[in-house]
Order: C-alpha cells, then structure tokens, then sequence
C-alpha cells in the first residue's frame, strides 16, 4: 500500500517483514521486467547499484530463470578502484549477480585502469554508448545522507549529475564524502529507465527518505524522485 506519496505520485512504497522477502520480491519484479524487455526488443539492460545492502536481492536474481544471455549488465555507479579491491562494485556483482542462471549475462564494468577518472569517465562513456539505451531496469541505493547513485550532496558539480537534460552516460565524481573518486550514471540516463526500484533497509534509511521528503533544501534522492517520469518503486524492509 502506497504511503502518502512524496510530491505527488513520485513513489510507491513496497514494505517487507524481513529482508529475505524483499530480495525475492524484488528479484520476481526484476525478473518480469527483463522478461518483458527481451520480448519487446531481443534484449535487456539492467544497472544495479553497489554497497552494502544489494548482495542478498542480487544473489536471489541471480537463480531467475530467463533467458540471461540477452541481459547485459552494467552498474549504477562505481568506486574509482579495480575489481579485487573489497570497495568494488563489479567485484560484488561478480560474486553475487553473475552466478547460477545470470552467469550468461554480459556484464559491462565502468572501472578500467586510467590515467585519472576524468579519462577513465570519457572512455566509458564512449564505450558504453554502444549498448542498447535506454536503461529497462536500474536498482538505486541511497545513502543516510540521501545520496544515490553517485550524487552526493558534496559532489563538486552535482548540478551537472543531476541535469536531466545530460547527454552524458557516465561522469566522473570528486565528494570528501565518497570515500574515493567514484563514476556515475547520470540522472538523466538513470530516470529513462523502464522500471526504477529505489532498495533501502533498516529503520535509518527509512528516516532518510522521509527526511528527504522534509520542505527545505532537495537531497539528491529528492530530485531523482522528482525528475522521474514515472513513480519509483522503493523497497524497504526493517
Ligand atoms: O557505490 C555505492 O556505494 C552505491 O552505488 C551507493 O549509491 C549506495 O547505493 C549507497 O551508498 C548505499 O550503500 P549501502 O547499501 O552500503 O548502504
């Protein structure tokens, strides 16, 4: 049931008892939807986010049955580290998503040696303009202080990140906060998608995002809601 709705039908909220629940509600959603894309056009482009919380709704997709060798893969955001560094987005989707049925999917990392992440940002971003646009799921996260993605509220340029009229794909983020350089989808490709899940767990992150909906300054995850053509579907449980 749908609680009341964050400036006008920007979201519908999904509550779970436990985790595990949402995992394999969330992957039947995900499922349906990549299902559905293959029939539509031959194939399916799914973003996931990284971090901490998707590592069980990634494992339960992972056993879904459908056709995966017509799934690429790519991610929402990356940290500026390669693949056997344990901060690694790709390094956590290769030991949860690209297992069991999902092992045939084509995976596109956005990490690659470079001589800095603006070089490593441009060449992704030229490479990764060959694959089939727009996005037919993306899984956003979002961190207590309401960033997604890489949008964070100390982004140096946030306004380009968050410009829905980008032409980019990929960009590059330096945030005190972020930990390390980091690379992003930008908003605008992220709110083309077909179906876009918000996942966020536990009782803080759920004040978070009621806090995002607080008047006063937008928090990221409050522009990306906003700037959505269609309700985001968020998923929470305790
Ligand atoms: O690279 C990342 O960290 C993510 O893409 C980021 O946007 C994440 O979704 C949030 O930071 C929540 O992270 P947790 O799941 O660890 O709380």
């Amino acid at each position: 049931m749908a609680r009341e709705q964050l400036n006008s039908a920007s979201y519908n909220w999904n509550a779970f008892p436990d985790r595990s629940q949402l995992a394999s509600a969330l992957a039947g959603r995900v499922a349906d939807a990549l299902t559905k894309a293959i029939t539509g056009r031959g194939t399916a482009l799914l973003a996931v986010s990284g971090g901490t919380t998707p590592a069980k709704f990634l494992a339960a997709l992972s056993a879904a049955p459908i056709a995966w060798d017509k799934v690429i893969v790519t991610l929402v955001d990356e940290r500026f580290v390669p693949a056997s560094s344990p901060r690694s987005n790709a390094g956590l989707v290769a030991a949860n998503l690209l297992q069991n049925a999902a092992k045939a999917a084509r995976f596109v990392p956005l990490y690659h040696e470079a001589v800095g992440i603006e070089d490593a940002a441009a060449s992704d971003d030229a490479a990764l303009r060959s694959l089939p646009w727009p996005l037919d799921v993306v899984i956003l996260g979002m961190g207590p202080d309401g960033h997604t993605a890489s949008f964070f509220p100390d982004a140096d340029d946030l306004p380009k990140l968050l410009d829905p009229a980008s032409d980019r794909i990929i960009l590059p983020v330096h945030a005190a906060s972020a930990g390390e350089p980091r690379l992003t989808l930008t908003l605008a490709r992220i709110i083309d998608a077909g179906f876009i899940a918000l996942h966020i767990e536990g009782e803080d992150k759920r004040t978070a995002f009621d806090g995002a909906a607080a008047p006063g300054p937008r928090k990221p995850i409050r522009v990306v809601l906003d700037a959505s053509p269609k309700p985001v579907e968020v998923f929470w449980a305790p």
